[in-house]
């Protein structure tokens, strides 16, 4: 990063924060209106019909449309990995990485079948890729012994998030899914959600991408380390970030402001994806209201972060698999929501009392 570059920094994580506000209530009694209307039992699509009147609230209309789908998926490496906290060496976050160029990753094939286009970003990877280059670093530093990166690559990892949701929504995409992929970003994730919630770093962390029971033991000697030797202010999103965090965190906490900057809604993945959404609430708290959830991961803090962020999943399949597959999950069940509300008939066109005139 250049002197200059470092300077102005912060520029438009300030503009984009400035841009967030609350959604529009209007728009969100039109659209229960609506759901009212249609000749089913009130209420019988359940947290579907919720979330289009959150969509309704987010854009200012209750003419939900989601259209043009994205997944957005944070490449980058973690220098704690030299601790011994993962299964697999560092060398398979490139590899998987790549492979999303070929369409052979597991959001891949899913965003294949859901009709989402796909956008892999090497935002940290620990060497050169064919991604789209967003890099800050070639991997962060060992939050164990330093810093995991400095203040002004926080910065600039959220505004890279930012940036790419912006480029998107100006695209025309009217819905975003986050996904990451980070050999060893389990280990910040749960550093930074108990550093937020200010749990014990025994309940906040799991096994990952799959660790023996003596290897669970080792992550949690080691992020306790980290937490103690940097103090993180939990009050504050990016020391947290800079300390104990991820450059691809940083990424997905960036997308979720840049899409409600722009009135679009954000999809939560599973566990990092929910760690990003925790540090970009710490950042900017309305930012809360564009945001979508999708699975309940089966790492162990998921439940106590959707629980911070007030909210709860639409999906519980026991996955934990990351890459933005449980956001992706959710495109089908969104676009057959959206058809019901558009194309159904209302108790009024059908000729029967509707169920309130019943009562
Ligand atoms: O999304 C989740 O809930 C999730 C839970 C466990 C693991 N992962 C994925 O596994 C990788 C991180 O695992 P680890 O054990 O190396 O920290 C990373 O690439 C994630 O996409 C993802
Ligand atoms: C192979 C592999 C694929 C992944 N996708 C997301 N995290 C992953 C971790 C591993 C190890």
């Amino acid at each position: 990063m250049s002197a200059q570059s470092l300077q102005t920094e912060g520029k438009l994580l300030k503009e984009t924060m400035k841009k967030i506000c609350p959604p529009d209530t209007a728009a969100m009694e039109q659209c229960q209106k609506r759901w009212d209307s249609i000749a089913k039992p009130l209420h019988s699509l359940g947290r579907l019909e919720e979330v289009l009147i959150q969509t309704a609230g987010m854009t200012g209309s209750d003419e939900v449309h989601f259209g043009k789908k994205a997944l957005i998926v944070m490449c980058a490496d973690n220098g704690v990995v030299e601790e011994g906290i993962s299964q697999t060496g560092q060398e398979v976050t490139a590899v998987v990485a790549e492979n999303f160029l070929s369409g052979d990753t597991s959001a891949a094939i899913m965003c294949k079948a859901a009709g989402a286009d796909l956008f892999p970003v090497d935002i940290g990877i620990a060497r050169d890729t064919k991604l789209r280059n967003e890099k800050i670093a070639y991997g962060t530093k060992n939050m164990a012994r330093e810093w995991a990166m400095t203040r002004a690559q926080a910065v600039c990892a959220i505004e890279t998030g930012i940036r790419m949701a912006e480029e998107l929504a100006e695209k025309g995409y009217e819905i975003l899914a986050t996904g990451e992929m980070g050999i060893g970003n389990t280990t910040t994730s749960s550093a930074v959600a108990a550093v937020l919630l200010e749990k014990p770093v025994e309940e906040m962390t799991g096994r990952g991408a799959g660790l023996t029971s003596a290897a669970l033991k080792r992550k949690q000697e080691v992020i306790k380390k980290a937490v103690e030797l940097h103090q993180p202010d939990r009050t504050d999103g990016i020391d947290v970030l800079a300390k104990v965090g991820g450059f691809d965190l940083g990424g997905m906490a960036g997308v979720f402001l840049g899409g409600a900057a722009k009135k679009i809604p954000v999809i939560i993945d599973g566990f990092i994806s929910a760690a990003a959404a925790l540090l970009a609430a710490t950042i900017c708290p309305e930012v809360k209201s564009y945001m979508l959830t999708s699975h309940l991961s089966k790492e162990p803090a998921m439940q106590m972060i959707l629980e911070a962020l007030g909210k709860k999943p639409l999906l519980t399949c026991e996955m934990c698999l990351g890459e933005g597959t449980g956001a992706v999950a959710i495109f089908p069940l969104l676009q057959m929501a959206e058809d019901v509300y558009k194309k159904m008939s209302t108790f009024g066109e059908i000729s029967i009392e509707s169920y309130k005139e019943l009562k």
